[in-house]
């Protein structure tokens, strides 16, 4: 539907994990003519060179964004605020300004109002990474078969909203748009619960008596290893993440927090069919998170009608560890 390149010039403020991989994926399917970034440290604008990942690269994102038809926040979400500030008054009449930032409601409180009024503010998340960090944790295929997320403000331009949506597409994603709260709620349930309970899983662990915890590392095959990998994910993206979306991610929690417990009396009261019972109902909720990721729609509501289809559980790659 769009043209290739579909932008003319992207400009990438933040070149680590979500960044690089973006510019490898564009410049692989010629989505963009011109790559350019903002970087603070002078090692990271230097990698971003070697690596092939932007044409050119500044310290300064107001310099950076000059003359850029699309310009991406690749940062920390807790960087937002200040980074908006500072390229508002240089954004190019007729842009698109979008951003990869995990939570959505906080990002449009603090861009927003930076945003000029001849500029299209269009959110977005891609529902892809790994726990590593960084311009050279980069590959072009990480958006292959995942979720992009936009969750345009009411009354943003239709046509800026599709001509991202292709851009996602052409990287290899598939687009959902939705309403920012919405958003923040999913995915408190899907991203940012399990990553708070890999944290505490991996904490617990290194909390126990030493010669325990050795024995910990040294058996960790299955489950714990998975959970160690989420747990290296990085601190300071994660911590802006919970900080940016509290309620939500308070409200799972406490949900969370009175399920468990009820196990836990199960657990003691040696109530084994309530046990199993939960085990089975998760089992077929495992089956329809499969199915969805196939089909593209699951209502965890209703896990009974997903098919008996050999599970997939993703993709190998790099993110396996
Ligand atoms: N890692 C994931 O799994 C994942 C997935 C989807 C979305 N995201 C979102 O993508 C964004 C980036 O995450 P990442 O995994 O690429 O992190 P990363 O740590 O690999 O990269 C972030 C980069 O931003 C730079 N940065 C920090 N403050 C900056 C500033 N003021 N100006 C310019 N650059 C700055 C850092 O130095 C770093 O190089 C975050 O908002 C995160 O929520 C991450
Ligand atoms: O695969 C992983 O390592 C991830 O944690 C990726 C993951 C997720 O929770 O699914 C992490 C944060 C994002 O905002 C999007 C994707």
């Amino acid at each position: 539907m769009f043209e290739r390149p579909i932008f003319e010039r992207m400009c990438l403020i933040g070149i680590g994990l979500i960044g690089s991989s973006l510019s490898l994926a564009v410049q692989r399917h010629g989505l963009v003519g011109e790559v350019v970034g903002c970087a603070r440290s002078e090692a990271t604008r230097q990698t971003a060179l070697d690596l092939g990942l932007c044409s050119a690269v500044h310290a300064d994102p107001a310099q950076a964004v000059g003359g850029c038809d699309l310009v991406m926040i690749c940062s920390p979400v807790g960087t937002y605020a200040e980074i908006a500030e500072r390229i508002g008054p240089h954004l190019r009449e007729g842009s698109i300004l979008s951003d990869v930032g995990s939570v959505k409601q906080a990002v449009i409180r603090d861009v927003g109002p930076f945003v000029p009024d001849h500029v299209h503010f269009v959110p977005g998340h891609p529902i892809a990474g790994t726990e590593k960090s960084g311009p050279e944790a980069g590959f072009a295929e990480l958006f292959e078969d995942r979720w992009a997320i936009l969750t345009p403000p009411p009354g943003t331009d239709a046509d800026a909203v599709q001509r991202l949506a292709a851009l996602w597409q052409g990287v290899g994603s598939m687009v959902d748009t939705m309403d920012a709260r919405h958003h923040d709620r999913v995915l408190a349930m899907t991203s940012h619960l399990p990553h708070l309970i890999a944290y505490t899983i991996v904490s617990t662990a290194a909390d126990l008596e030493n010669h325990e915890q050795q024995e910990v590392a040294k058996f960790s095959a299955g489950g714990f290893r998975d959970f160690t990998r989420i747990a290296a994910s990085d601190p300071v993206m994660w911590r802006d993440i919970f900080l940016n979306n509290r309620e939500a991610v308070l409200d799972v929690l406490q949900r969370f927090n009175e399920d468990i417990t009820a196990l836990q009396r199960a657990i003691r009261w040696g109530e084994g069919e309530v046990l199993e019972d939960e085990f089975r109902r998760t089992r077929a909720l495992r089956q329809g998170v499969i199915e969805a990721h196939q089909a593209g729609s699951f209502d965890p509501r209703e896990p009974e009608k997903a098919s008996k289809a050999e599970p997939d559980p993703g993709k190998p790659g790099p993110r396996e560890s």
